[in-house]
């Protein structure tokens, strides 16, 4: 059994929940819970700009706009989610009820995808496009809502499932949440592009993107009801009523305490925030600034997401103009994505079991914060490995695109038809040429007929070369199109391997684990009791704020050259690391459980009014503890940066 604090009696509680080898079993439910609702979120994510531009009809712009801004608004939801959890609901019902709205989100997503509803002339178009556009439009405002607003309330109600004497446990489990959130993203990202290039449809057969966000919405559903049959097993921190409302209030009072009191005749205070003791419980001052000094902390984090978030965006384009034929299988550009979670599927475990661990035998002390300095220097190492691979594609590139161009020119007396597969040039007529049309990386098969004249040939296609074709005047019934056509190249394929992003994935992953699993866990550990899911908000916050540097710096620089671009990212993150380690330097680790502990045993002692120096002494030190961050005497569990 798990034994739990009760945050306001400080009084340990015992969980509910049965324990297997140190772990409570609770927590089962809960990473289970986050695989499905990752494998929701992303699996939609992955077809969601391609509904907008083939379902949608939206232009290229409209879509990215709305794309970038759903993601946007997914990662400032969680700051309304944890005020309710921590104020008010709790996080177990916020987690039920937002998860709820979640699931209806999605469902009207797949509802919305459904061209059948509208397609009163049954030509496989929706006739009344409003319809799909508000309803998907709805559907993505409430997962933005539902997603954003239970994300901090289930990584810190996992964190609240164990006991004091689980720290380390704790640690782990915030590493196989982080395990479950890109095995779900994985695999959704791999299934529901599949299941968008099915056709369905009652009247006419079209691009399933119905199904595609139907599984995702069913599996917030399982996410929903896995939750809901751990409810027995879960301990759950009661709110304690309108805290960011007091939180708020309380400080507002210090400032301007502080601002009445600014003439030199009132002695100056410690800290800025006991300018709130005259009217302010010292406990709910003590947790304030602990979680000040975290919030402090926070400020240069958003750089590392801005560099971590151009994997889906400029290291994507850049994807574009390499070769990406691996032998048996062809990745495309955004396929490349992937190595991101299958880096994390390994890395994770391999540092939690072999380069930690190995650290620790050398008897270097490698803190939380020391990883997260570390993880954005690997980020901004990253940047300097794309920046590198530009050059090199710069260098042997005449060309922009990954697709391949081909245009036939016909020389015979006579039209002729060509077409692939996927792609129909149209006729052709004597001693004429067609357009250039896209051919997918890759082999294709082109196919002739001209009267009774109809043959095939087939070409193997680089990524981003462009051919055209000649069809000779000898062409009869009978002829070999294998051997009679011939192709002349355009424009060579790109000659650079997508292989050679591996490296700049690496780094940013290995960067990710160092910084996003230790920053998770850290938000967790550092937070006061009735505050947890506030901080981890808090961490999110930090995701969102660094997805606007991406277009404000993009915008602002405009950097003719990409790699200097890189260049600028990495040396930016470079300066951002170095006052992040400054300022790492000055934190002290503190124990909020303990912390708050002591406060609260010093208000019963009030109550019994006994002991009146000592308790003064050790509140003194205690406050000191917080506002210097030097002091190293809570059972030696503060240390250093
Ligand atoms: C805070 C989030 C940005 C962290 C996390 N993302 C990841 O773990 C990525 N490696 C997933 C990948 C598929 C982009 C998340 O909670 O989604």
């Amino acid at each position: 059994m798990a034994d739990h604090e009760d945050p306001k009696t400080g009084k340990k509680n015992k969980g509910t929940s049965k324990e297997v080898c140190g772990y409570p079993l609770s927590i089962f439910f809960i990473v289970v819970n986050e695989f499905c609702e990752r494998f929701s979120y992303y699996g939609m994510r992955a077809v969601l700009v391609l509904y907008f531009k083939y379902f949608l009809r939206w232009d290229d712009d409209l879509a990215t706009s709305i794309y970038h801004t759903f993601v946007a608004l997914c990662y400032l939801t969680p700051i309304l989610g944890a005020i309710v959890a921590d104020s008010w609901l709790g996080k177990f019902k916020t987690i039920i009820y937002l998860s709820i709205v979640y699931a209806i989100g999605q469902v009207a997503m797949a509802v919305s995808a459904i061209h059948d509803i509208t397609d009163t002339d049954r030509d496989g178009t929706p006739n009344n496009m409003t319809f799909h556009v508000v309803l998907s439009m709805v559907g993505l405002f409430l997962i933005a809502l539902g997603t954003g607003g239970i994300k901090p309330c289930v990584a810190a109600f996992g964190g609240d499932q164990f006991g004091d004497h689980q720290e380390r446990q704790r640690r782990t489990f915030f590493s196989v949440f982080y395990l479950c959130i890109n095995g779900g993203s994985l695999l959704s990202t791999i299934i529901t592009p599949i299941l968008r290039a099915q056709n369905c449809g009652i009247y006419s057969k079209q691009k399933c993107y119905s199904l595609a966000f139907g599984v995702p919405a069913a599996l917030m559903v399982v996410a929903l009801v896995v939750f809901i049959v751990g409810s027995g097993m879960y301990y759950k921190a009661k709110p304690e009523g309108n805290i960011m409302g007091d939180v708020c209030k309380c400080i507002g009072f210090a400032i301007s305490n502080r601002y009445k009191h600014r003439s030199k005749q009132y002695p100056s205070r410690e800290h800025w925030m006991d300018w709130a003791e005259d009217k302010y419980d010292k406990l709910l001052i003590a947790q304030i600034k602990m979680v000040l000094k975290v919030l402090f902390l926070y400020i240069p984090l958003p750089m590392f997401w801005t560099l971590f978030d151009q994997k889906g965006s400029r290291w994507t384009l850049q994807a574009t103009t390499m070769d990406g034929n691996f032998g048996a299988i062809v990745i495309q550009p955004d396929q490349m994505q992937t190595v991101n979670p299958i880096l994390i599927l390994t890395l994770v475990p391999i540092m939690d079991s072999v380069i930690y661990p190995l650290i620790k035998k050398c008897g270097l002390n490698f803190t939380p914060l020391k990883r997260m300095t570390v993880g954005m220097f690997l980020a901004a190492l990253a940047f300097v490995c794309a920046a590198v691979v530009q050059i090199e594609i710069d260098v042997s590139r005449k060309h922009l695109t990954y697709f391949n161009l081909t245009q036939f020119v016909n020389g015979m007396n006579k039209p002729v038809n060509v077409s692939t597969s996927e792609v129909v040039f149209g006729q052709i007529e004597k001693f004429h040429y067609s357009n250039y049309s896209q051919i997918r990386n890759g082999r294709a098969t082109f196919f002739l007929q001209s009267g009774q004249l109809s043959c095939a040939f087939s070409r193997d296609f680089g990524f981003g070369s462009s051919y055209t074709f000649f069809i000779p005047s000898t062409l009869s019934l009978g002829s070999n199109c294998q051997e009679s056509i011939t192709g002349a190249e355009d424009i060579k394929p790109n000659s650079v391997h997508m292989a050679l992003q591996v490296p700049q994935y690496f780094f940013i992953t290995a960067g990710e684990v160092m910084f996003s699993v230790t920053g998770l866990e850290f938000s967790y550990s550092q937070a006061p009791s009735n505050m947890k899911a506030v901080l981890q908000a808090g961490w999110l916050l930090t995701v969102a704020i660094g997805n606007f540097i991406v277009l404000i710096v993009a915008e602002v620089a405009k950097l003719p050259k990409q790699w200097t671009e890189y260049v600028l990212f990495a040396s930016l993150l470079l300066c951002v690391c170095i006052i992040f380690s400054i300022m790492a330097y000055f934190y002290t680790y503190i124990d909020p459980t303990e912390i708050e502990a002591k406060f609260r045993r010093n208000v019963g002692d009030d109550d019994d009014d006994k002991n009146d120096k000592q308790r003064k002494l050790e509140m003194e030190m205690m406050k000191r503890d917080l506002d210097r961050s030097d002091d190293e005497h809570y059972k030696g569990k503060q240390t250093k940066m």
